[in-house]
């Protein structure tokens, strides 16, 4: 798939504003002196230099606190002329791009219930004609990234070049640790379509609780993410809308302090010959990894003419279940995860089925083009 941005680097976006880029604050405006005391604690703790807070909040169910509204802007304007932080908030509407815009805020980021809706999505496009403003696109809630990506191409398709992408995870399972599931394939595979797309995470969201904070922003860092976004309350027990998930600016501070912020490149000779020689022995293997699969699906094909001329189903649980138990264990015994390998042999075995069904189903002995 091609998908041909016009974007500027991050550190083109606004004078002084350098990656990774780091947004802190409020998940939601509450009054005039909780924004302004959350931006005085972290100008004082941090060296962070963006401010977010919520001023329209979508909430899952109606009656929960669903924002401040337009008076927000105002404290969010009052901090930035004190602190001197850049302010960042979220849009879902024409009216929303338009008062945020009138109140001087620098960043604006789409939500995730927004992103999943290519007509809102246009509708904010549409209002950002003309105007030069960072804008951020945070994934939509379900694990489609063919929909977060037309997000960004509306937007883009609107002039804006100062483009980035939130990952902000994807709604989890019941029982899971997260709120919302990382799923890291999907911005890996993201920022391998769209190589120059800064993406920044955001492990409030994909945590939804405190102690996850640190572990997921460090992961972000090491998937060579150029930022995150983590909220911050000055006090996170009473914060209005998601209270569970809030730190304090102390704590904020605390956690950029321990992040390792890796180099994607070395210009080190002797990394880069022994990162060479490892390669090449990965590619190596990868090579007769291919080989051995190649030969296996053969052999599958083989087993499919045999059941077709003794009208045997294809399908044969027993054996499957038998082939799970055993690779899974022989996994295990070579150090290899158990759910690495179910999944492995899921996908191997959806595929011999799908080999055998064209054997099945063709007039001839072997399948052609399987
Ligand atoms: C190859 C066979 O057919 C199917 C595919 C299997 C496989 O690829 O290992 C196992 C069981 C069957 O569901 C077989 O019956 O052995």
């Amino acid at each position: 798939m091609k998908v041909n941005l016009t974007l500027s680097p991050l550190e083109n976006w606004i004078e002084g504003l350098n990656a990774p880029l780091i947004i802190g604050g409020p998940c939601s405006a509450e009054s005039e002196e909780q924004v302004l005391e959350t931006a005085r604690q972290i100008k004082a703790n941090t060296n962070i230099q963006v401010l977010r807070a919520g001023i329209w909040k979508p909430r899952t169910r109606p009656g929960a606190f669903e924002g401040i509204g337009v008076v927000g802007l105002k404290w969010l304007e009052k901090a930035k002329a004190e602190t001197g932080l850049l302010t960042a908030v979220e849009v879902a509407n024409a009216e929303h791009v338009e008062l945020a815009l009138k109140f001087n805020v620098d960043i604006l980021w789409v939500g995730a219930r927004t992103t999943v809706n290519p007509f809102s999505v246009q509708e904010v496009a549409d209002a950002l004609k003309g105007h030069d403003v960072p804008v951020l696109v945070k994934n939509p809630i379900n694990p489609d990234l063919q929909l977060w990506i037309g997000a960004l191409e509306r937007i883009n398709q609107a002039g804006i070049t100062k483009l980035g992408g939130i990952h902000r995870g994807f709604s989890a399972k019941s029982g899971s640790q997260y709120r919302n599931d990382p799923t890291w394939e999907i911005p890996i595979e993201l920022k391998r379509i769209i190589p120059n797309l800064p993406i920044i995470c955001d492990p409030s969201h994909i945590a939804g609780n405190r102690a996850l904070i640190e572990p997921v922003s460090q992961k972000a860092f090491d998937m060579q993410m150029d930022g995150v976004m983590i909220e911050t309350h000055i006090d996170p027990d009473n914060a209005l809308s998601d209270a569970k998930q809030q730190i304090t600016p102390k704590t904020l501070a605390g956690i950029l302090d321990r992040l390792i912020i890796r180099e994607a490149n070395s210009e080190d000779v002797d990394f880069e010959l022994r990162l060479k020689n490892l390669r090449e022995k990965i590619d190596k293997i990868d090579n007769e990894l291919l080989e051995v699969l190649a030969q296996r699906m053969q052999v599958a094909e083989e087993i499919a003419m045999h059941k077709k001329e003794h009208n045997i189903t294809i399908l044969q649980v027993g054996r499957y279940e038998e082939i799970m138990e055993n690779r899974v264990k022989k996994g295990k015994d070579l150090l290899l995860q158990e759910q690495f390998v179910h999944d492995l042999y899921e996908m191997i075995h959806n595929n011999s089925i799908k080999r055998q069904t064209a054997i099945m189903n063709s007039g001839e002995t072997k399948a052609e083009n399987a």
